[in-house]
């Protein structure tokens, strides 16, 4: 093809595209919905991919607006495509939870046949969610946390170590990376029932994976961006896939080898891949111990299989290694510009942790009232998902108005915006623990604080999340006063992406207490 043919055709398309673009910039006016103005051809996107400004802060910009015009939703486009948010805290009440038959969905493209991984909880839809969300609720009761507690209180050994060798030679220590690397041991040690040790091997594969996983680069822009505009049948056709073929692998092999090693040497840990065996073998999770493995009864449940464990195992990884070590670098930074609240906060660890001697336990955890303020509070100004995805699954006439959101559309919840809001949170850049005393959590609709989500679609990982953050902060609170270093940028700025991470590193001093 000639240069001129080549340009001509992208002339073409281009001006198709511009006019396509324009003609779906006016689906929320022609609702008589607000919306901030797009820009051809990012929509409302474009200073999140070209200045790499969160969304979630777009977002709040026009949630205030409407809030101000007392608009009670708004409408924005992430390229073309039309997203809903919801403004007024008993309309995201239907949506999370009275009315969630119509918001089953995330809109997350799922093709298990190429890509397995993206058959994970997180992503499933219609029955397929309800029917794994069933087999693995019972993975996550408090029962089965107090089982795994034991492993996470290693990981906070090694944890212990390197902060007293950075102690022992007084130099400040670079948290936001130490902790994920924390949570990625204590994931891959419950979750695949390995010992990653990331803590000790910066460059464990594991520990890669998961960088990558969060990476907000050029090539997983377009990804994105393809994802996002196709349709499925042409993203499954061309093979376009959310994760490498070697990350697919390096995941999928390492369940199967666990679940075989376990299989033929009938071996019993306290962990999550132990509870998929008995989901693959019975369909169930039994409260029955090593012996259930080698039972050969037929299940009366049809059991999940190896790819369907690998997507859980690694959903559990992504989900859970992020979102609670970014809450813990959170906690101590804000812990680090108000050392009133960091004294109290030890002082009730410290002697919670004397009466049971010396040790962290799980019931000493769960009698500290005063952390669990603090871990609540910094949840509620630093919600590591600012924005919740959800999808219509069918139309939804929102009650009141005439607006309908259509089938396909995809919902924004947004948790950031709602949580600093000075109507539900006087103040809100202040970090105050007291919010959440009895009588304020009382005072408030309960929907003005949801940073787990709400409704039957509410994050699985909640008990979880909250004791490894606990656990973590118990074990450094007890021995460091910890301040800011003058590395640390402040006031502290968020990455774009799903999660939100501090940007730039987080040093801290740390003083032995
Ligand atoms: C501080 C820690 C955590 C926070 C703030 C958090 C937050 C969230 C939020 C906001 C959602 C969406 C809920 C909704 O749509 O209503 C979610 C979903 C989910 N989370 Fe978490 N999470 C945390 C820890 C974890 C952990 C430790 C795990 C697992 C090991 C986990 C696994 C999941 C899964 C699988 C889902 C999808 C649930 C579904 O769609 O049925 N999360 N999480």
């Amino acid at each position: 093809m000639e240069l001129s043919t080549v340009t001509y055709y992208l002339i073409i398309s281009v001006t198709l595209i511009y006019f396509f673009s324009k003609y779906k910039f006016s689906y929320w006016s022609k609702k008589k919905v607000l919306y901030p103005e797009p820009t051809f051809p990012y929509g409302n996107l474009k200073q999140t991919l070209k200045e790499n400004v969160p969304f979630s802060s777009i977002i709040s910009q026009s949630y205030d607006k409407a809030k101000s015009k007392g608009h009670k939703f708004f409408g924005v486009y992430k390229f073309w495509i039309p997203s809903f948010v919801p403004v007024d805290l008993d309309l995201i009440k239907l949506i999370l939870h009275k009315d969630f038959t119509y918001f089953t969905d995330r809109g997350v493209f799922v093709d298990e046949e190429n890509d397995p991984l993206t058959g994970n909880l997180f992503n499933l839809q219609e029955h397929k969610w309800r029917n794994m969300r069933q087999k693995l609720t019972p993975t996550f009761t408090s029962g089965k946390m107090k089982m795994m507690f034991q492993t996470m209180v290693v990981c906070t050994k090694h944890l212990d170590e390197i902060l007293k060798e950075y102690a022992s030679i007084n130099e400040p220590v670079e948290f936001k990376d130490l902790l994920a690397r924390f949570t990625t041991d204590i994931i891959g040690n419950v979750g695949f029932g390995i010992e990653i040790n990331s803590m000790k091997d910066p460059d464990s594969e594991f520990r890669k994976e998961g960088i990558k996983a969060f990476e907000f680069s050029i090539s997983a822009k377009i990804k994105l961006f393809l994802i996002m505009v196709l349709p499925p049948w042409l993203l499954k056709k061309f093979n376009i896939s959310f994760h490498s073929a070697k990350s697919i692998n390096f995941f999928i092999n390492l369940v199967e080898k666990t679940v075989a090693y376990r299989e033929k040497n009938n071996v019993f840990r306290k962990d999550f891949i132990h509870l998929m065996i008995q989901l693959k073998n019975f369909g169930r999770v039994t409260d029955l111990d090593e012996s259930t493995l080698m039972n050969k009864e037929k299940p009366s449940v049809e059991g999940i299989t190896i790819n369907e464990m690998a997507a859980q195992a690694f959903v559990f990884f992504l989900a859970g290694f992020e979102t609670s070590a970014t809450t813990m670098t959170f906690a101590l930074i804000e812990l680090g510009q108000n050392m009133d609240i960091q004294e109290k906060v030890r002082e009730e660890i410290k002697r919670i942790i004397e009466k049971y001697n010396n040790e962290i336990t799980y019931d000493g955890i769960m009698e500290m009232e005063y952390l669990e303020k603090v871990v609540s509070e910094t949840l509620r100004k630093h919600p590591p998902l600012p924005l919740i995805p959800r999808t219509c699954t069918k139309d939804y006439n929102i009650p009141g108005t005439d607006v309908v959101i259509e089938s396909g559309t995809t919902v924004e919840i947004p948790t950031l915006s709602i949580q600093r809001d000075p109507e539900y949170y006087p103040d809100p850049d202040k970090f105050d623990p007291e919010r959440f005393n009895a009588e304020n959590k009382a005072n408030r609709h309960p929907y003005a604080y949801i940073p787990f989500g709400e409704g039957p679609r509410i994050c699985i990982g909640v008990r979880l999340g909250k004791l490894q953050v606990k656990v973590g902060l118990c074990s450094i609170l007890s021995k460091y006063r910890i301040t800011i270093n003058k590395k640390t940028a402040l006031p502290i700025k968020y990455n774009p992406g799903l999660i939100s991470t501090v940007k730039g590193g987080v040093y801290l001093n740390l003083e032995s207490v």
